[in-house]
């Protein structure tokens, strides 16, 4: 036998083997909600964007339920620059004043929302691109944030705008959308019930929608391979306690704050198991849910 045929039968035998391992992850997310939240950071590569779109194809076809829930940080600052408005952040979220929303909304619910669509469209599936204010899914009330002044160490509220949290979630749509052949897709943005419009940080949104649902596991696709230390090695596992540590002496920071706070929220509500991995592997999602090769950070209580 030559080389090269020994080597295929070998490559054969080696995804034989990945797709045979996969089968009792199949049969432990069967009929089971995973939210997958798709950070702006992740997107952007064509590649990637196919890879990612076949992985929510393939959770489907197994039978999972699984939800999609966006980001779009960069897309929105390109937006914003474009327009000659600068962004700015505090405590990882966006201060949004009324002509920011709007264009956070554009962005999010409008082009990236229906790209994302598109994308699980074209993998043969039936995506459809929702947001908060869609069938009454999410409320939102103004983010009531505080921080500690370092001059006068006394706590104050950061007015950080339209910028909410979500308040009530009505589950009614998704579970209708789960017994269908539709796959959700959401972009953070939700009304209050005082009639204005409120940009929702995605790591947040993807929390209160995990929570809402049982949802059994909630995956975060960023650009980096999880929680890093101090000095850039990623931790494998994190504990609440360590986490809220980390964020105190400013080891986690920025937009990596929104997401260990909703892992610590969502292990709260009782979802299994929260993940923050390199969205920027292809087929993530796959290699996390269905094979043995999960990577990233597990945030355990
Ligand atoms: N300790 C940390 N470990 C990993 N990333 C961190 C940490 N602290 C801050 N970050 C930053 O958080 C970013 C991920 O959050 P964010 O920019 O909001 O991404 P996304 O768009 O995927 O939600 C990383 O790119 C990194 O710059
Ligand atoms: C309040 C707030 O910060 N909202 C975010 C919403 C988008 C988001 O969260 O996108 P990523 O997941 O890509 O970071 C923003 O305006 O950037």
């Amino acid at each position: 036998m030559s080389d090269s045929s020994t080597d295929r039968k070998n490559d054969a035998a080696t995804q034989a083997s990945l797709l045979a391992q996969a089968l009792p992850y199949m049969q432990r997310y069967e009929n089971k909600t995973i939210v997958v939240k798709y950070g702006g950071h992740a997107m952007g590569d064509t590649a990637l964007g196919k890879a990612f779109a076949q992985d929510i194809a393939l959770l489907k076809q197994s039978g999972v339920n699984p939800i999609v829930v966006h980001g779009g940080g960069p897309q929105i600052g390109a937006m914003l620059s474009k327009m000659g408005i600068e962004s700015k952040f505090e405590g990882g979220l966006r201060v949004t004043d009324q002509k920011t929303v709007e264009i956070v909304e554009m962005v999010l619910a409008g082009s990236i929302n229906k790209e994302i669509v598109a994308l699980i469209n074209a993998e043969g599936e039936w995506a459809i691109g929702l947001c908060g204010k869609d069938g009454n899914m999410v409320y939102a009330e103004k983010a009531n944030k505080t921080f500690i002044d370092p001059d006068s160490n006394i706590e104050r509220v950061l007015d950080l705008g339209f910028v909410g949290e979500p308040v009530e979630v009505d589950r009614t749509l998704l579970d209708l959308l789960a017994k269908s052949e539709m796959i959700p897709v959401l972009a953070p943005v939700a009304p209050g019930r005082d009639g204005h419009t409120y940009n929702i940080n995605a790591d947040t949104f993807a929390g209160a929608i995990a929570g809402a649902l049982n949802a059994t596991r909630l995956l975060f696709l960023t650009d980096v391979p999880g929680v890093l230390d101090k000095d850039k090695n990623l931790i494998d596992e994190l504990t609440v306690a360590e986490a809220r540590a980390l964020i105190k002496d400013g080891t986690i920071s920025g937009g990596m704050i929104p997401k260990v706070e909703t892992c610590i929220e969502a292990l709260d509500r009782g979802v299994e198991g929260v993940v923050i991995l390199n969205g920027k592997v292809p087929h993530a999602v796959l290699l996390e849910i269905f094979t043995e090769h999960g990577a990233g950070t597990l945030l355990v209580p």
